[in-house]
């Protein structure tokens, strides 16, 4: 049967795996994608890693990633149903969904509230979360990270469910928070009930199943946004304070009529918001912090920008989204921050629904693809010394260079599966950054006596990943950047 189906055709080359467990110890390594880059060079692009019985293909070229997730996506679309998907309560998010009718049920639900031009609707949300972003910095900057992450829950869950963020409320930000640390499950390698399913009936107390407690965590609070915030978007609704918001929208449309069909669209509005609320918040977050780790390290890059954004927006006023034609080198900036850090390195993996070949190698359906996105990114043929954060690599003549790779290519996926929440992420992007250049200076961290301290970039090992350490100084300007932020 087998050699029916791969009709003599080989398996891509990989490392020599242990009997049963295979290349489970490669998959534990730190900064796995530069351990996938290295693999790739040894054994070419495309590298067969089997882990615990599962087929699992490392794609190391932006050639081998275009080939299978692009042009064959209608049977690289798939994502692998692993244990950890019901365990830590993602069954609703559609991320996780088997390519097929439920999954492309979801997706177009989210992308009518999400494609361009619906996605221009929510600037002005936007713009008035990153304004308050700003005053909180201004209060306290060493909480940074935090504000960050308030930042774009708010901007999310005002566009989302037209709820205003509950600041005061400290166990609806833990409980919002927990929710979107779920991500966290996905961690290659970190629990190995993703290969050995069986795990998952062991009890909590059991010596070593501590990670059930994890996952209970993870599902409760995913559960309390799934339901809660719809059920916070119906209330406002009856006054009218959350009828802008996509689920107002999405429940209006329902048609009542017939009450088992009314409460199947409920349950996938619930799944799509969810989706918009996790898939948004987390991805978001991390790309602000390598934002402000970078321009600490790189204060020639930040004076560019602050020569830049004072002769286009000048001293009166914060930047708009409006002025992005006329910023390219801030432009230039949100382009290099997601190379340089990219927040999914290895992307979503997808799955094969089919058998498929490449370059005469034989690839099975059930085989999960890791695209390499951060090697892509960090490819020095592509962009030369790519280690360095250096936003000139994508302009020629004072304007942005078509000729250079977009990082946007890599940076939000693949095929049928690219992130469809990406115009909202661009716009967000683009208004932290101009707005926080245009009014604060970035500089390293200070230590107690006040001597600035070396800081290094390096990313967490996580799905989606994070600048360990993203400490700097953050000061006004100016006495006129002040009155702005304060305005
Ligand atoms: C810097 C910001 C962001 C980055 C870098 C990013 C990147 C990605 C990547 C790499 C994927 C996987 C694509 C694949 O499987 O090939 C993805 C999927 C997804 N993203 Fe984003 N994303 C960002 C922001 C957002 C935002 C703001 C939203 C929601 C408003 C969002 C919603 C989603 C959803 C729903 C999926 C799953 C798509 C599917 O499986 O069909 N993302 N994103």
């Amino acid at each position: 049967k087998w050699h029916n189906r791969s009709r003599g055709r080989p398996l891509p080359p990989g490392p020599d795996s242990l009997p049963y467990v295979g290349n489970v110890s490669h998959m534990r390594r730190d900064e796995i994608w530069k351990a996938h880059r290295e693999l790739c060079e040894k054994y070419g692009e495309i590298v067969n890693v089997p882990v615990l019985g599962q087929r699992i293909m490392i794609l190391g070229s932006p050639r081998v990633i275009s080939e299978l997730l692009d042009k064959q996506s209608s049977v690289t679309s798939d994502r692998m149903q692993s244990a950890l998907v019901s365990l830590s309560g993602q069954d609703a998010n559609f991320s996780s969904q088997a390519y097929g009718p439920k999954w492309r049920r979801h997706r177009r639900m989210f992308w009518q509230h999400f494609f361009p031009a619906a996605s221009a609707k929510y600037l002005d949300v936007q713009r008035d979360t990153t304004r308050m972003f700003l005053r909180k910095l201004l209060a306290s900057p060493s909480r940074l990270s935090e504000h960050i992450r308030y930042n774009f829950r708010a901007a999310i869950v005002k566009v989302v469910y037209g709820v205003e963020e509950q600041e005061d409320s400290d166990q609806y930000v833990a409980i919002m928070e927990k929710a979107l640390s779920a991500a966290e499950a996905f961690t290659p390698g970190r629990y190995l009930v993703e290969f050995l399913p069986f795990l998952r009936h062991v009890p909590a107390w059991v010596p070593g199943a501590g990670f059930q407690n994890d996952f209970k965590g993870w599902r409760d609070a995913t559960n309390w946004v799934r339901n809660k915030m719809v059920e916070k978007t119906k209330t406002g609704m009856v006054s009218g304070e959350t009828s802008r918001s996509v689920v107002a929208q999405l429940v209006e449309r329902i048609d009542g009529g017939d009450a088992a069909a009314a409460a199947d669209e409920l349950e996938v509005i619930k799944n799509v918001a969810l989706m918009e609320y996790s898939g948004g918040a987390e991805t978001t977050y991390s790309t602000l912090q390598s934002f402000f780790m970078a321009i600490a390290l790189n204060p020639d890059v930040q004076r560019k920008a602050q020569a830049e954004l004072d002769a286009v927006v000048g001293p009166n006023r914060l930047p708009e989204h409006s002025d992005k034609p006329n910023l390219p080198y801030v432009e230039a900036i949100h382009k290099e921050v997601l190379r340089w850090a990219p927040v999914l390195p290895f992307s979503i993996p997808h799955m094969t629904s089919g058998d498929t070949e490449y370059g005469g190698y034989f690839i099975p359906a059930g085989t999960i693809l890791l695209p390499n996105s951060w090697a892509c990114l960090h490819d020095p043929e592509t962009y030369p010394d790519p280690e360095r954060f250096m936003p000139e690599r994508f302009l020629r003549d004072g304007k942005l260079n078509p000729d250079v790779c977009d990082p946007a290519q890599f940076a939000f996926g693949y095929g049928r599966r690219t992130c469809p929440g990406r115009y909202f992420a661009d716009a967000s992007l683009f208004i932290n950054i101009a707005m926080v250049l245009h009014v604060y200076d970035i500089t390293p961290p200070l230590d107690e006596d006040g001597k600035p301290i070396k800081i290094e970039m390096r990313m967490e090992n996580r799905l989606i990943s994070h600048p360990m350490d993203c400490r700097c100084t953050i000061t006004p300007r100016s006495e006129k950047a002040r009155e702005l932020i304060m305005a």
